[in-house]
C-alpha cells in the first residue's frame, strides 16, 4: 500500500536528453500526474510552486538538478545559485546542491565524467535518504515506547512528512507508519495545514493508502483536541534546525509546541542530520520564506475569499525554540534533552557525549 503508482521523483534519459520527472504534488490527491523538467529554470519553477516539496526531497531534487545542468551543458555554478535560492528555509536543498556540485568539481568540473559524477552523487543521496528514513522510523518508534508506555498512540502531525518528501518513507510520517505497522497507532490527527493544505491533501492521502485510522482537522481545532485529552504526542518534521536546537518547520508548528507544553504532551521532531545547519547559531539565523499573499487570501487558484486588495501575512515556516521540543529523532540517534551540545554530539556521531545520557532517551 505504501508505494505510489507513480514514483515521487525519477531520472529519465531518453534519446532527446536527460530529464527529471516529478510526481506533481500540486495536483494530489485529485490526480496523479507527472511534471517533466528538462532544464534548471523548469525545476526551479517546480520547486517554487511546490510541485516537488518537503525538505529531504528538495535536497534530492537539488542534487539531480545539478546533474541535469551538467548533463545538458548548462553553467553548473549558475544552476547551483538558482536552485539554492528557490526555497530559502529548507537547508536540505542547499545540502543536496552542494554535494552534487562537489562531486562534479572533483572530476574536473566539465564534460561527461563530471556530469556522471554529479548524477551518481544525486543517486547516492536518494538512496541514503531511504536508509535514514528507515532508521528514524526505528528510533522514533522506540522513543514513543519510552514516552508513552501504554501504547495505542493518538498522534498529531502537521504538514506532510511521508514518502512524498523522501527517498524512503519520510520523517515524522515514517515513525507514524512504523507505529501503525506495529499495531500501536490508535488515531492519526492530521492538521489540514493552511494555506496550502499539505495535511488535508497529502498526509491524508498517504494515511488512507496505509489504511490508518485518521482524521483531518482545521489547524485552529488543535487546541480543543488537546484540551479534550485526545493527543498523546505531536510528531513533525523540520526544514532547518539551528545549532542551538531551534526547529523551523511548516507554519503552525510553533503553536502546536506551545499547546503541547501547556497540556504536558511530548513534542517530537523527526529529521535527518542533513536538516541540521551548524552554521545557523540560533533561530534568528534561519531565513523564513515569505510566500505570495494570494495563497492566504484565495482558497484555491483564482478563488478569492478576502476582499480585493486585501494584504496578507504568509510566512511558510515558523520556528519552535529548543526548550519546547521533547526530542529530535535523527538517523544517528535521538537528541534529548534538546540543546546545542546534545545536538552536536548526536550529529557528529559521538553518542553519549553529553547527549541525554542516563535519561533513557539517547539512542544512537
Ligand atoms: C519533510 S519533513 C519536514 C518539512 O519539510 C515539512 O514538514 C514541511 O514543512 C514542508 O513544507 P513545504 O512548504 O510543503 O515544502
Amino acid at each position: 500500500m505504501a508505494d505510489h503508482s507513480l514514483p515521487v521523483l525519477r531520472w529519465a534519459d531518453p534519446p532527446d536528453g536527460p530529464m527529471l520527472v516529478l510526481l506533481d504534488q500540486r495536483r494530489l490527491p485529485t490526480a496523479e500526474v507527472e511534471v517533466v523538467c528538462t532544464d534548471v529554470p523548469g525545476l526551479v519553477a517546480a520547486i517554487q510552486s511546490l510541485a516537488v516539496r518537503g525538505a529531504p526531497l528538495l535536497g534530492i531534487a537539488g542534487a539531480y538538478g545539478i546533474a541535469l545542468a551538467a548533463a545538458r551543458g548548462y553553467d553548473v555554478g549558475e544552476a547551483a545559485r538558482s536552485l539554492t535560492a528557490a526555497r530559502p528555509t529548507a537547508v536540505n536543498l542547499a545540502y543536496g546542491v552542494e554535494r552534487a556540485v562537489a562531486a562534479h568539481r572533483a572530476v574536473g568540473g566539465d564534460g561527461p565524467a563530471a556530469a556522471a559524477a554529479a548524477l551518481a552523487e544525486a543517486r547516492a543521496l536518494h538512496r541514503e535518504d531511504a536508509v535514514a528514513s528507515d532508521r528514524m522510523a526505528e528510533l522514533g518508534l522506540e522513543l514513543l515506547g519510552e514516552l508513552l508506555p501504554g501504547g495505542g498512540y493518538r498522534l498529531l502531525t502537521h504538514c506532510n512528512t511521508g514518502a512524498l518528501v523522501s527517498g524512503g518513507h519520510g520523517t515524522a510520517f515514517a515513525v507514524v507508519r512504523a507505529a501503525h505497522r506495529a499495531g500501536e497507532l490508535r488515531r492519526l490527527w492530521v492538521d489540514e495545514t493552511r494555506p496550502l493544505l499539505q495535511g488535508a491533501r497529502l498526509t491524508a492521502w498517504e494515511a488512507a493508502r496505509e489504511e490508518m485510522s485518521y482524521a483531518v482537522l482545521a489547524d485552529a481545532a488543535a487546541g480543543s483536541l488537546f484540551a479534550a485529552g485526545e493527543v498523546d504526542a505531536v510528531l513533525i518534521g523540520a526544514d532547518r534546525i539551528s545549532a542551538d536546537g531551534s526547529v523551523a518547520n511548516k507554519v503552525g508548528s510553533y503553536p502546536l509546541a506551545v499547546l503541547a507544553r501547556h497540556h504536558g504532551v511530548p513534542f517530537v521532531v523527526v529529521a535527518p542530520v542533513s536538516t541540521v545547519d551548524a552554521e545557523a547559531a540560533d533561530a534568528g539565523a534561519i531565513p523564513i520564506e515569505q510566500r505570495p499573499g494570494h495563497e492566504v487570501t484565495d482558497i484555491g487558484p483564482g478563488v478569492p475569499v478576502a476582499p480585493v486588495g486585501a494584504q496578507a501575512y504568509n510566512p511558510a515556516f515558523d520556528v519552535t525554540p529548543a526548550e519546547l521540543v521533547t526530542a529530535i529523532v535523527t538517523e544517528r540517534g535521538v537528541v534529548a534533552p534538546v540543546n546545542g551540545g546534545n545536538l552536536t554530539a548526536v550529529c557528529s556521531g559521538s553518542p553519549g557525549v553529553g547527549a541525554g545520557k542516563g535519561d533513557g532517551m539517547m539512542k544512537a
